[in-house]
Parts: C-alpha cells; sequence; structure tokens
C-alpha cells in the first residue's frame, strides 16, 4: 500500500495550503516537510527533487509533483473532487483559476515593505468583494444548489472556502454582502473531514511561523 503524500513547503499557507485542504476533504492523512532554511531548499534542489527548482512538490503515488495546478488536479481528480465530465471540469477550472488569482495577491501579502501593506490588504479586499466573491455569489443564486459545481463538492468550493478564510483573516467581515456564500461558508466548514481539519492544533491553525518567513523572505523568488 502507497504511504501518505508527503508534502514539502515552507510552514506556512501559501501555495501549499489549498493542496493541504483538498487533501484534508478527501479525508487522506499526509505528512509535512518544513523547508526551514535557504539550505533546506538547496538540498531538495540539489538532490534533484524540484522539476523547476520551486516547491510545493508533493511526493505522492511514486511521483514527485511540483506546479501547484498539477497537484491539485491529480487530487481532485484520484479522489472525485474534479467534476463527473469535461463541461464540470472546464466549469470547476474557471472558477478555481479566480480563488487562484486572488490567492496569489493574498501569498505574496507577507513578502510586501511595511509602508504598502495596508495599501495592498485594501486592494486585496477591495478586488475580493467587488470581482471575485460577486461571481460566486452569482453562480450559486443562478443555479439554486448547494455546491458551485454539479451539485456536488468539487475542488471549486474547497478552494473557494479556502480563499474566504484567507480573506476573513484580513477583513472579518468581507461576506457580509454575500449570504450564499456565507451559507456555502458554513456547509462546507461542516463536512466532518473538513471540520477535523478546521480543529485547533490542525495544520492549518498552525500560527504562520514569522521568524521562518523573515528568513525565506531573504532568498526567496516567485514566478
Ligand atoms: N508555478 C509554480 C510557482 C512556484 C513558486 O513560485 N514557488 C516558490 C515558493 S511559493 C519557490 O519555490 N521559490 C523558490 C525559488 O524560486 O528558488 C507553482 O504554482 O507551483
Amino acid at each position: 500500500m502507497a504511504g501518505k503524500p508527503k508534502l514539502h513547503y515552507f510552514k506556512t499557507r501559501g501555495r501549499m495550503e489549498t493542496i493541504r485542504w483538498l487533501l484534508a476533504a478527501a479525508g487522506v492523512e499526509f505528512e509535512e516537510q518544513y523547508i526551514q532554511s535557504k539550505a533546506d531548499l538547496e538540498k531538495l534542489k540539489k538532490d534533484g527533487f524540484l522539476l523547476f527548482q520551486q516547491v510545493p512538490m508533493v511526493e505522492i503515488d511514486g511521483m514527485k509533483l511540483v506546479q501547484t495546478r498539477a497537484i491539485l488536479n491529480y487530487i481532485a481528480e484520484k479522489y472525485n473532487l474534479g467534476g463527473k465530465d469535461i463541461k464540470q471540469r472546464a466549469l470547476i477550472d474557471m472558477y478555481c483559476e479566480g480563488t487562484m488569482d486572488l490567492n496569489e495577491m493574498i501569498i505574496h501579502l507577507p513578502f510586501k515593505p511595511a509602508d504598502q501593506k495596508e495599501k495592498e490588504t485594501a486592494a486585496i479586499i477591495e478586488k475580493a468583494t467587488e470581482r471575485y466573491f460577486p461571481v460566486y455569489e452569482k453562480v450559486l443564486k443562478d443555479h439554486g444548489q448547494d455546491f458551485l459545481v454539479g451539485n456536488q463538492l468539487s475542488r471549486a468550493d474547497i478552494q473557494l472556502l479556502e480563499a474566504i478564510l484567507a480573506t476573513e483573516e484580513l477583513k472579518a467581515d468581507v461576506l457580509s454582502k454575500f449570504p450564499l456564500l456565507k451559507a456555502l461558508k458554513t456547509r462546507i466548514s461542516n463536512i466532518p473531514n473538513i471540520k477535523t481539519f478546521l480543529q485547533p492544533g490542525s495544520p492549518r491553525k498552525s500560527p504562520p511561523d514569522e521568524k521562518m518567513i523573515a528568513e525565506a523572505m531573504k532568498y526567496l523568488c516567485f514566478t
């Protein structure tokens, strides 16, 4: 039997968080190997573990997968969270690209200079509430179903919930004008595997390692 997937990333949300969420939603236990220094990252590169010299990297089913989207797609397909047919998959991809664009802005926030953080935070909240959340609210309103695609839980719902919680950390009442998203958040948060993942002490609830972020800022680059 294959061992647990092993996740290689920093002890932060970043690009790995949606991957953690998807595994958790699928009820898959995983191990985390945190990169804590430039030397740790260099070792992974030197050992030939990182195809494009970047993380996230997930060891799963005998593969060393990199590229966030490829990893998410694999897990979603494997655990039936990726849509039932080509049209559902297209919708799921489309919605997920939106949440990933929003996420990308949030991921970069800790790396912004201190005097730009307030302005950046306001810009993220504006984008979330004026560009992204209205779209998902309308999707739910128009089809009247419980989930974004195909009336069943998919990675589109999971990635959206993760992005909502991350945005709420910047501004708590960010869903005040989005009743259907609030209901979706409650519904998905109560799915047993996700509820467990959200418990204090779970990876999701681990406080960000500020020292590690400060250290990583010295050597990290993003594409
Ligand atoms: N397109 C890649 C981008 C990955 C990426 O930018 N990774 C950053 C950390 S979040 C990294 O590994 N930087 C180290 C480096 O480039 O040396 C993905 O989506 O996985």
